[in-house]
């Protein structure tokens, strides 16, 4: 067991799977991925995923509890036991099927340490994660080293964790000093947050918002979500109180950076562009230049 509270990832045998040339794979090394669980690329299905609101995109998720640090207290806060039992209780379901993906063997080199501040390990925890998956094993000390990073792995195989943990864990310890505005006695502020991830579906965002309200569980971390399909001041009520942590679709994202008294991108730290295949396409040329370049102050 390491210091993570997550055994060793063992040290050799990843990488079995051939390497696909420029001119493609070839039939064996496509088989060889198959049996290593790659399936082939599928294309979103934009009508599916922002379809009405169903048990699976309910309209609760972007005014769903986070975690209120009320500025008296440490980097880590006391524990809130409704809250915790709602984030870690029931509803939550840890991968349950990840087998198949434990039985990779990473190849890792260096430590695999999460910074030993406070929560993010403790909130691990709660959150039943007892091995860490291939994909973390490799983002985690890449993202902890400060290194920009092209990640990618099958579906359901922890990549939100892999970047969520790591960069919260940088920014732990250092809130206070970098965080823009707190809602003070329920006035509305500028967002102004220090992440930024960049979806292309509200599903996606959702289930983001879902796993940072739990990762910034007790942490100074304020999660927010913004997508298009809902009333424009939802999102404004929710990122009135303050964001650290803005999960988004890229043309809500858009929309919002258009009223520079709601949002700003001037304290933005970490980037995170998820289903990067589908959002740097030229469909979203425009959106993601925007969000790229900052859109001002
Ligand atoms: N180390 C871990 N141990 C157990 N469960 C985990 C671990 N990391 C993540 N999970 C759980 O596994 C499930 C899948 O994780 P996640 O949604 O991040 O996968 P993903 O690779 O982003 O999938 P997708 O490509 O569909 O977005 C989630 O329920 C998450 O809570």
């Amino acid at each position: 067991m390491s210091d993570t509270g997550f055994p060793e990832a063992p040290t050799e045998g990843f990488g079995q799977v051939p390497a696909a040339s420029a001119a493609g794979p070839s039939p064996e090394d496509v088989t060889a991925l198959r049996t290593h669980g790659w399936t082939e690329n599928e294309k979103l299905d934009y009508d599916a995923y922002n379809a009405a609101p169903t048990d699976i995109t309910p309209t609760w998720a972007t005014t769903a509890q986070v975690y209120e640090w009320n500025g008296e207290e440490g980097d880590v806060s006391p524990p809130d036991a409704e809250l915790e039992q709602q984030l870690f209780g029931e509803r939550h379901r840890a991968g349950t099927s990840l087998d198949h993906i434990m039985d990779f063997i990473a190849n890792v080199e260096g430590p695999r340490q999460f910074n030993p501040i406070g929560g993010v390990l403790a909130n691990v925890q709660l959150c039943g994660y007892e091995k860490i998956t291939v994909i973390q094993a490799y983002c985690v000390p890449i993202i902890l080293a400060g290194h920009d990073l092209v990640a990618v792995a099958q579906t359901g195989s922890g990549k939100t964790a892999a970047y969520l943990v790591p960069i919260i864990s940088k920014l732990m310890g250092k809130v206070r000093k970098l965080q823009g505005p707190r809602t003070v006695a329920g006035s509305r502020v500028r967002a102004e947050p220090l992440v930024v991830i960049v979806v292309p579906t509200r599903e996606l965002a959702q289930q983001i918002f879902d796993e940072a309200r739990r990762l910034c569980y007790r942490s100074m971390l304020r999660p927010v979500c913004a997508y298009g399909g809902i009333l424009m001041g939802i999102n404004l009520q929710e990122l009135g109180k303050g964001c650290d942590l803005l999960i988004g679709t890229a043309g809500r994202l858009n929309d919002l950076m258009n009223k520079p008294d709601i949002l700003s991108m001037r304290r933005v730290k970490f980037t995170v562009i998820d289903e990067a295949d589908e959002m740097l396409t030229p469909d979203w040329e425009d959106e993601m230049a925007k969000i790229m370049g900052g859109g001002g102050k």
